[in-house]
């Protein structure tokens, strides 16, 4: 791409935007390099980067990659305690945030850091131990995210520069973007999900166009700094379109400069993704399958139009250069259609590991179900999959998603796509309750939209009852505005689940 080409466009206030171009992006990222170099951090230490998407963010995590420094992104809402508890397990040598960064009072032995379009400005020196590391090596880790931790304590997920970069070059054969485009990220920086839209924008020579989260709930600014920054292409997780969808969709119609949208993270509503088929014809959507473990793994097209029958998208087979795999739970391959499995994954954009957490990572990372021998490891995904008459692979739901309510295994998964199936439920939510009286009942959360007929708890109750099995009928209903989300923008169920115990 010419270097005067813009590589982040940003909105910088009601009908103004503010251009990086990919010659001034590269003159912040060698300001930044020579800088990191000149404190002497030595190479294979880690820095935490507490930000947003901004220019100036994505410049201090390439000018980290450069400098040999892994980064570990951190959202500024990040609660201190967690921040201190990954500060503890990863013994970062430096914490940068932008010079109107809020954070203070970190603990003592890391140095900390500002940075703004000057360059970096050190606040407490960081400690300089003598590095015996001479060479950056592709193997190395290039970034590490946290997980959510929903499942136990936060582990650490150390990427290295070859994973990365297998990764970006097979999405990059997608041809999901071209130099003219603008790529909309919707997602925070800890996310990795952000990573994959600065690598797909700026490895396919077009522009980042960072959107705050915070944003996306208000959907007629959303829709508006869609527009004035010239986004074409939208890529975030499910949720980020509920309330447009709701509220504005003549707006979302009037977005006529879209040509694709990319999700992942969860499965889409279908009666949303109808809706988005409805408003924006022209589109192409894509779903993004795939665990942090592995940046994505797959990547398949929403079918255009969407058939009346779908029940499941595809998440196609694993991207070029990788493979999915069913094993049963004897660990053996199934190759049949139709018999569902966990998902395994072969590829070279595997992870390194759990920071610090051997026993973890020989759980996610196991021998190849078809040639043990090999020494080479699978990702095992903790994901239920069948494969259909087509060969493609369709999502059933996570492992521990298959929940026990009075003896009887529930798909939680399953229950969501029958409350889904509501005439005007645009949105739902199955989770366990526990329950005084019974130990666990089924709780189902449904969003509908404005003007569904006349829905509530026991029409919806009465609907299920006559689509599925007594034990899968949700034993609470709830109707509710909008589903609560994580600070990834996944639905919150833990948060649906303590709400409906405060509720009683
Ligand atoms: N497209 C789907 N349909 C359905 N269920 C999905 C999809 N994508 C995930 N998931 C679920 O989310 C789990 C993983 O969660 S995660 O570790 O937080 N990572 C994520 O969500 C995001 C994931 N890293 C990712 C995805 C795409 C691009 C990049 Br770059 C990164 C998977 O194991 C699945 O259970």
């Amino acid at each position: 791409m010419t270097p005067d080409r813009p590589a982040v466009v940003e909105s910088a206030g009601i009908g103004r935007v503010r251009v990086t171009s990919y010659r001034d992006l590269r003159l912040l990222v060698d300001t930044y390099t020579s800088h990191l170099r000149d404190l002497g951090i030595g190479i294979g230490e880690r820095i935490i980067l507490e930000a947003d998407v901004t220019a100036q963010s994505i410049a201090m995590l390439l000018a980290c990659s450069a400098a040999g420094l892994t980064f570990i992104p951190v959202s500024p809402e990040t609660p201190a305690q967690r921040l201190h508890s990954m500060i503890s397990t990863a013994r970062p040598a430096l914490h940068v945030q932008p010079t109107d960064g809020k954070r203070d009072a970190l603990p003592g032995g890391v140095g900390t850091a500002r940075f703004d379009t000057a360059g970096i400005t050190v606040v407490e020196r960081p400690p300089t131990g003598r590095s015996l590391r001479r060479e950056a090596c592709v193997t190395d880790p290039a970034y590490m995210i946290f997980t959510s931790g929903t499942t136990g304590r936060p582990k650490g997920v150390v990427m290295s520069h070859r994973a990365v970069v297998s990764f970006y070059r097979a999405m990059l054969e997608y041809r999901i973007v071209t130099p003219r485009d603008r790529v909309a990220s919707t997602s925070p920086l800890q996310f990795d999900f952000s990573l994959l839209n600065i690598g797909l924008a700026l490895g396919s020579g077009a522009a980042v166009v960072p959107v705050a989260q915070q944003l996306v709930r208000w959907p007629r600014n959303f829709l508006r700094v869609l527009r004035e920054t010239g986004a074409t292409q939208v890529n975030g997780v499910p949720s980020i379109w509920q309330q447009a969808l709701r509220y504005e969709p003549e707006k979302v119609a009037a977005l006529d400069g879209l040509r694709g949208i990319l999700f992942c993270g969860e499965e889409f509503p279908l009666p949303e993704l109808r809706r988005i088929r409805e408003l924006l014809p022209q589109v192409r959507i894509i779903n993004c399958y795939g665990a942090t473990e592995s940046m994505a793994c797959s990547f398949a097209d929403v079918p255009d139009p969407l058939p009346d029958d779908l029940e499941r998208l595809s998440i196609g087979s694993g991207h070029r250069g990788a493979e999915l795999l069913l094993v049963n739970e004897a660990g053996h391959v199934i190759d049949e259609p139709g018999v569902p499995g966990e998902l395994y994954l072969r590829s070279p954009a595997l992870f390194s590991g759990y920071w610090d957490d051997p026993a973890a990572t020989r759980a996610a990372l196991v021998p190849d179900p078809l040639c043990p021998q090999s020494g080479q490891l699978v990702l095992r995904t903790g994901d239920v999959a069948y494969r259909g008459h087509d060969g493609e692979l369709y999502f059933c739901g996570r492992s521990d998603s298959q929940v026990q309510i009075n003896g009887n295994r529930v798909e939680l998964g399953e229950v969501e796509r029958r409350l889904l199936e509501f005439p005007g439920a645009t949105a739902a939510a199955a989770v366990p309750l526990p329950h005084a009286a019974s130990g666990t009942v089924l709780g189902g959360f449904v969003v509908v939209s404005n003007d569904a007929p006349a829905a509530d708890a026991a029409s919806l109750r009465e609907f299920c009852a006559d689509r599925l099995p007594s034990y899968m009928v949700p034993r609470e209903i709830r109707l509710v505005e909008t589903l609560p989300t994580t600070t990834n923008g996944k639905v919150d169920r833990a948060a649906l689940i303590s709400s409906a115990a405060t509720a009683g």
